[in-house]
Formats: C-alpha cells, structure tokens, sequence
C-alpha cells in the first residue's frame, strides 16, 4: 500500500494535474450564460421559433391595446408579402419568403382581432412554425453560411494551431460550390506561408484533400482569398461548345475556371506551352486550341506529330502542313524560318513594325504535339524551333508545343521555354515540373499541379492569367474533331504569296528532280517518284514540267484517282 502511495507520489509530480476552476458566479448565471450561448450559437436553426414567439407577442399586445387595427395589420401584410422577396435572385426563395409573410401576417391580424390565445390559433402558429420552418432548416446555403459563420468564429484558434496565429478571416461568402473568404494576415506573414499550410488548413476545417484553394489579394501582400470547395466543380468533363474564336485576334477559350468563368488565353503573336504527364489531356487542350484556330480565316495551320501522325492527322484537311517523321519536321520548321525571315525582311523594308494577320496575309501557327520526342529525333529541328520562338512572334509565326517532359534539354536549356508566355500546366507527376513547366518559384507561389486529380485540369500562366486558379479544359471527343474539321477544311486560308515564294524559291537539300524530258506527262511522273517525302510544290512541279497550273492541277487528280500520286500535305504531292 505505501509502496502504491510512494508511486503514485511519484506519477502525480510527473504528470501534474489541471488545476480544477470553480467559478465564483452562481449556479444559475453559469446555466443561463451557458443557455445563452447555446441559443447564439444555434441561432440560424431556432429562427423560426423565434419569428413564432414574436408573432405570438405582437398579437397579445396588439389585441389588448388597438385590437380595431386588424385591417391595417392585415393590409401591411399583404403588401409586405407582395414586395417581400422583390430583390430574392431565385424563383423558389421568392415564392418562399411571399408564403411565410402572407402566413404571418394572416395569423397576426386575425390574433389582432380576436386574441392569439383563441382556439385553434395556437395550434396553426405552432403547425405554422414547424411546416414553414422545414424548407428553412433544409435550405442548403443557410446551412452552408452557418457552417461558415463557425469557422470565422473559430479560426483565431485554427490559426493558432496551423501556424497562421493572428490571422483573421474579415468576411466571407457562401456561393454555389461553398464558400470564400477574405484572410488578413498577421503582418510579417505571407501568402506564401498560407500556401505552404493548404494541407493543414484542409485538415482544420474537415474539408476533403483539394478543397482549399489562396489566391493573393493584388492590392495587398498581407491579404489574400481562400476558398473553400464543398464539392469539385470540376468533377464532370465539360463538353465543348465549339469554336468561338474567327480570328487569331479573339482569345482561344479553352475551359472553365472553378467560379465557372471562361478561360480566354489569347495567342496572337504569343507561343504557348502545354505541359503535362501522360494522360494529362495534353491532346485534349491542343484539340480545343486547333478547333477554334480552324475556324479562323487568318490563320495557316501546320503540324508536327513524331507519333506517326496520330494526335493530329484527324485535323489533316485543316493543316497546310503535317510532318510526322523527324526529316519532314526539320522541313517544315527551316520552311518557317524562310516565312518569318521574309516577312521580316519586307517587314523592315515596308517600315512596319508587326504583321497584322488576315485572311490575304494569314498567321502562320506551327503546332508540335511531344516537342521532348522532336528535341531527342531530330536535334537539327530544334535550333529552326528556338528561331522561330526568338523571331517569330513580331510577323505572326507562332509555335504551340505539347510536352510530357518539359526538361532543360528537352527544351534546349531553356531558351525556348523563356520566349512562351503562354504556359498550360496539366497534371504533372513530380511537384519540380511545375517550375519547369510555368517558371521557377511557381510551385511555391500555389499552382499545385502535382494535385491535380483528372485528366483536363490545369493552371494557365498568361496575360491576364498570373493567379494560381484551377481550370478544366472542354473535351473535345473524336465526333467533334470529325466534324470540325470537315465543317472548316474548305475555308482555311493559303499562305501569303510573299511567304509562299519564300519556300519555293529557297534552295532546298533535295532539288525536285529534273525529267530531262520532253513528254510533259513523263515530267511530271518523274518528279513525284523522286519527290522528297514531304513532297513537291505546284510552282516546283510547273518548274519541271513547264505547263501551266491548270494542266498540274488536272493531271494531279487524274494521278491521284489512279493511286499514282498523292497529297502528302496541303499543295505538296509525291508519287
Ligand atoms: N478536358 C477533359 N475532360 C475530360 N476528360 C479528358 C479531358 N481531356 C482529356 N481527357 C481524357 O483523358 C484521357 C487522356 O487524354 P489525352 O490523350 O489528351 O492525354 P495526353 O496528356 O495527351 O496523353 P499522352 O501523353 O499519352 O499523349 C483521354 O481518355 C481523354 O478522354
């Protein structure tokens, strides 16, 4: 027994004790305070029963003082109810808020005239109470506001535990998906410090992982938003309306943000990088951008895909160009560089400062889907593609590039990277592609694209676009790519005859064969077997044969119906 006493002795000088407080107020101020708070806190949920009691009160005074008046009671409650509910956006809270004044107001004129204690009137009021009150207590954004309303009152001491102490939440509103609020921050905290805890604040708040997302306040360092999703407004796919843009000057819209705004990325004269681990809907964002720039007539489209074509030859009635080998890749981008070095040629002897696409003088947009594949297959591409990148933009010769691994080789160091200023990050796998994908610092600023949990959901770094928000790109399906491209192939625009003649009459690697020949027709047949595999131009097939564009033109079909020759691209023919 001692020995027990000698330990526990021991265990209590170890693990001292709470000190127990005795209040020194009495029992019934504790219970009443205690009543008190609990009444406050579940306020929202008793509001009924309080409009109840205040009906009840009012008609026991208005009866025993102007019992006459009901007429008047019953006339302010019947306009009341008309106008109540006037400036109430939804049709069903409208028609609520005119029910239960029209209910109140009844109940109080007819206790006005004959006492709130006449029978059945009680009962009604209670019946009242309990019916009206149902849709109330079900309302979902009551309850949601309610919810918050708790968290604003407990967030001192979130805070305190996250790390955050001292910051404060100064308002907050409940919306569709949950709800937003307005943090001041403790001075000497950042926005950075509150991205760092978004794990943290998720566990302090019992949202689902993903649900808290900061944006910084532009006019303030020390404050920001936090928003809190109840439920993911990404969850669905969101179908494509189809192409809005008709001009390269319209901004591509490629997706919805979470507050259920369009995301508008203009591209005129800006490269774009779309990056992502597989799966990521890379393919999808190229689809949603090649959609609306084949509705638009200012712009020449050409493709590279090493994948053999497969991403992009669905759009092959809509590109001029499509290289699917890595030799046929380096052709079209040197044939870029020829573009751009013309039209800046003329630029600077015309005096003018940018090409301002039209359908007579078109953009010239290259789209390159796995740009790592062409870095590693075709090392001679690169360095017309980091041209392009530094020189391209003031005559309109753009690039948009898709990449799982935007790596500092793969992006030859970084020089071509540096010149996109529009960046799409789709899911990556490792949290450093974020930086490599958007800039460096980026990760540590909240676009969390490591967390990004479906294929289409991205972060977009661009004009107008420099906020961590997440976006999900339209899905654009095959039946759509089909008939896009079918609805648009006749419009598409040709290339300037400036930048045309350019790549004609440049000195090409392979010479278009010469038939040494008389027979027009032998020419012809010659110069497509020998033809490179991107193939010949018209102007290059005239050169061989020395007939006129009518006479290629027929005889090309006439080939083609035979199988004996075929378009390799858009205006470029092999055997
Ligand atoms: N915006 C989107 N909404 C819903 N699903 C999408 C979206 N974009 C793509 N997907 C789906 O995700 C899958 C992969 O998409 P996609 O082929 O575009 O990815 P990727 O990043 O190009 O892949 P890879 O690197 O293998 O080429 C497809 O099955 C596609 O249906």
């Amino acid at each position: 027994m001692r020995a027990y006493g000698r330990r526990h002795r021991r265990w209590s000088r170890r693990n001292p004790q709470p000190l127990l407080l005795v209040p020194d107020e009495s029992l019934f101020a504790a219970a009443v305070s205690a009543i008190g708070r609990m009444l406050f806190r579940y306020r929202s949920g008793l509001a009924p029963f309080g409009v109840g009691l205040v009906l009840a009160a009012a008609g026991l005074v208005l009866h025993h003082k102007h019992p006459g008046s009901w007429p008047a009671v019953a006339l302010v409650a019947a306009i009341t109810a008309l106008v109540a509910g006037l400036r109430i956006r939804r049709p069903a809270e409208r028609a609520y808020a005119a029910t239960t004044t029209a209910v109140a107001g009844g109940w109080l004129a007819t206790a006005t005239a004959v006492g709130p204690g006449t029978k059945p009137l009680p009962t009604v009021l209670l019946l009242a109470v309990l019916v009206l009150g149902i849709p109330w207590w079900a309302h979902r954004r009551r309850r949601a506001r309610v919810r918050v309303d708790r968290v604003i009152h407990a967030w001192p001491d979130l805070a305190d535990t996250i790390g955050l102490d001292g910051s404060r939440i100064m308002s907050a509103v409940v919306d569709t998906w949950g709800w937003r609020g307005r943090v001041k921050l403790r001075p000497g905290q950042s926005v950075a410090d509150v991205v760092a805890r978004i794990p943290a604040i998720e566990s302090a708040l019992g949202t689902r992982p993903g649900a808290v997302r900061v944006e910084q306040d532009p006019a303030h360092a020390g404050r920001c938003t936090m928003r809190v999703l109840a439920v993911d407004p990404h969850a669905g796919a969101i179908p494509w309306p189809g192409p809005a843009a008709r001009s390269l000057a319209d901004p591509i819209e490629l997706g919805v943000f979470e507050d259920a705004t369009t995301v508008r990325v203009p591209l005129l004269r800006r490269h774009a990088l779309i990056g992502g681990t597989t799966d990521s809907g890379k393919s999808g964002v190229l689809n949603v951008v090649l959609g609306n720039l084949a509705a638009c007539s200012d712009v020449v489209l050409w493709g590279i895909d090493l994948k053999g074509g497969m991403e992009l030859r669905p759009w092959a009635s809509c590109l001029a160009r499509l290289a699917t080998t890595p030799d046929e890749a380096t052709r079209l981008l040197a044939d870029a560089v020829t573009v751009l070095d013309a039209r800046a040629h003329a630029a600077s002897r015309d005096n003018i400062r940018v090409w301002e696409p039209t359908p007579a003088v078109p953009a010239l947009v290259i789209v390159i889907d796995e740009y790592a594949e062409l870095a590693d297959t075709a090392p001679a591409a690169v360095a017309y593609a980091e041209s392009v990148a530094r020189r391209g933009r003031a005559v309109a010769v753009d690039l948009l590039a898709a990449t799982q691994r935007p790596t500092q080789k793969a992006m030859g160091g970084g020089a071509l990277r540096s010149q996109m200023s529009v960046r799409v990050c789709l899911r990556v796998r490792e949290r450093r592609d974020v930086d490599l994908i958007l800039d460096k610092g980026m990760l540590a600023a909240g676009w969390h694209a490591h967390t990004l949990d479906a294929p289409g959901k991205f972060y977009v770094l661009a004009d107008g676009h420099n906020q961590p928000r997440r976006a999900r790109a339209y899905l654009v399906t095959d039946e759509h790519v089909r008939e896009t491209a079918a609805r648009y192939a006749d419009q598409r625009p040709e290339l300037d005859p400036l930048s045309q003649a350019a790549i004609d009459h440049q000195p090409r690697a392979i010479e278009p064969p010469s038939s040494g020949t008389d027979d027009p027709e032998q020419a012809l047949l010659t110069a497509l077997g020998g033809a490179p595999d991107d193939g010949l131009t018209i102007p290059e097939l005239i050169d061989v044969t020395g007939m006129r564009r009518t006479w290629i033109y027929d005889r090309l079909q006439a080939l083609a119906a035979a199988g004996r020759a075929r378009q390799v691209s858009r205006g470029r023919w092999r055997a």
